[in-house]
């Protein structure tokens, strides 16, 4: 255990705790793996997949299987550095946060009232167009800044090639899909959730559902990630030189419904520190999303309304907040 690197929350003598509630059962599939995969050269049964589970694997994606190891043991290193260290250099446009994972929009961690919602992990959140202005004199944060702005830029192939796709099959107009997809306002977070000490007890994430159009994730080989479906909880294991899609509320909105926003959470084990590293993509800020089961909203208005949600109630209510009253 590396515990100068740990945010001193983390650490063994800190006396945070989480009631996790009731630990719903886990289905345990030992042999066969029910996450659906995708092959990015031949997407035909991508629309079944995100009718029913909102998440698969994808693979034959084309990022180069060297870059992915290197993402994740480079992310890996970043974080072992000294707590302090990482705070003084990791500085705009990239954020270093942890405890929550929701950041208001002038980049302060937004912290819940209510456990579930407070995650055991590190963040750092790299803005994948704003990279490129970035300027630091530490060694290992500059060159994974390199090999970020590179996977970024395969992050936003894949994502473009799936939303096509996506696009044809749930017929919208081809004018409009344009500004559903943002490449502008993606970006990529790096977690480290830390190993958790005996007696302890906390969400990596609690169960949530992403804002996001969708994310393409990228795990180390620790797992911990699983996804809800059918009322039983499903392990997503870690598959080398796979991706995961995970879709989100605006998809789900843009979709009208037909396609599944995943609901999901991650563990935290005992004896590891676990990676992933997660591409989020939005749609324009500004553009009106227009359904037959939910007002008219922009992006701006649910994330600031998620923003209001978590400091008055301590969750977000998401979508089902914006659901047209029948
Ligand atoms: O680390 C993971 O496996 C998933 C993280 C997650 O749920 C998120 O970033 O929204
Ligand atoms: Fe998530």
């Amino acid at each position: 255990m590396n515990i100068k690197s740990y945010p001193p929350l983390f650490r063994p003598h800190s006396n945070l705790t989480q009631n996790i509630g009731p630990d719903e059962p886990i289905e345990h599939i030992e042999d066969l793996d029910p996450i659906p995969v995708i092959d990015l050269q031949c997407l035909e049964k991508l629309d079944g997949a995100c009718k029913n589970w909102g998440l698969f694997r994808l693979v034959n994606h084309g990022v180069p299987s060297t870059l992915l190891s290197q993402i994740q043991d480079q992310a890996r290193k970043l974080f072992s550095l000294p707590f302090e260290h990482k705070q003084a250099v990791i500085s705009s446009p990239l954020s270093y946060v942890w405890g929550t994972v929701f950041l208001s929009s002038s980049g302060v961690a937004v912290r819940s009232s209510q456990d579930m919602f407070n995650c055991w992990a590190e963040v750092i959140n790299f803005p994948v167009t704003q990279l490129s202005q970035f300027q630091t004199q530490d060694s290992l944060l500059d060159s994974f800044r390199h090999q970020v702005e590179e996977y970024g830029k395969h992050l936003a192939r894949i994502a473009r090639t799936i939303f096509q796709v996506m696009a044809k099959n749930l017929n919208l107009d081809p004018r409009q899909s344009e500004s559903y997809l943002a490449e502008s306002t993606a970006f990529i977070r790096a977690h480290r959730y830390p190993q958790i000490s005996e007696g302890k007890q906390a969400w990596g994430a609690g169960p949530h559902r992403d804002g996001s159009l969708f994310s393409i994730l990228s795990q180390d080989q620790i797992g911990g990630l699983e996804v809800y479906k059918d009322n039983k909880w499903f392990p997503v294991k870690p598959v080398a030189n796979t991706l995961l899609i995970n879709l989100g509320e605006m998809m789900k909105a843009i979709s009208d419904d037909r396609y599944v926003s995943a609901k999901h959470r991650v563990r935290v084990y005992k004896q590891e520190d676990r990676i992933s590293v997660n591409y989020f993509v939005f749609p324009d800020f500004d553009c009106v999303i227009r359904s037959s089961k939910y007002k008219p909203f922009t992006y701006n208005e649910f994330r600031a309304q998620g923003q209001k949600d978590i400091e008055s109630l301590g969750f977000i209510v998401g979508l089902e907040g914006f659901k047209l009253s029948k």
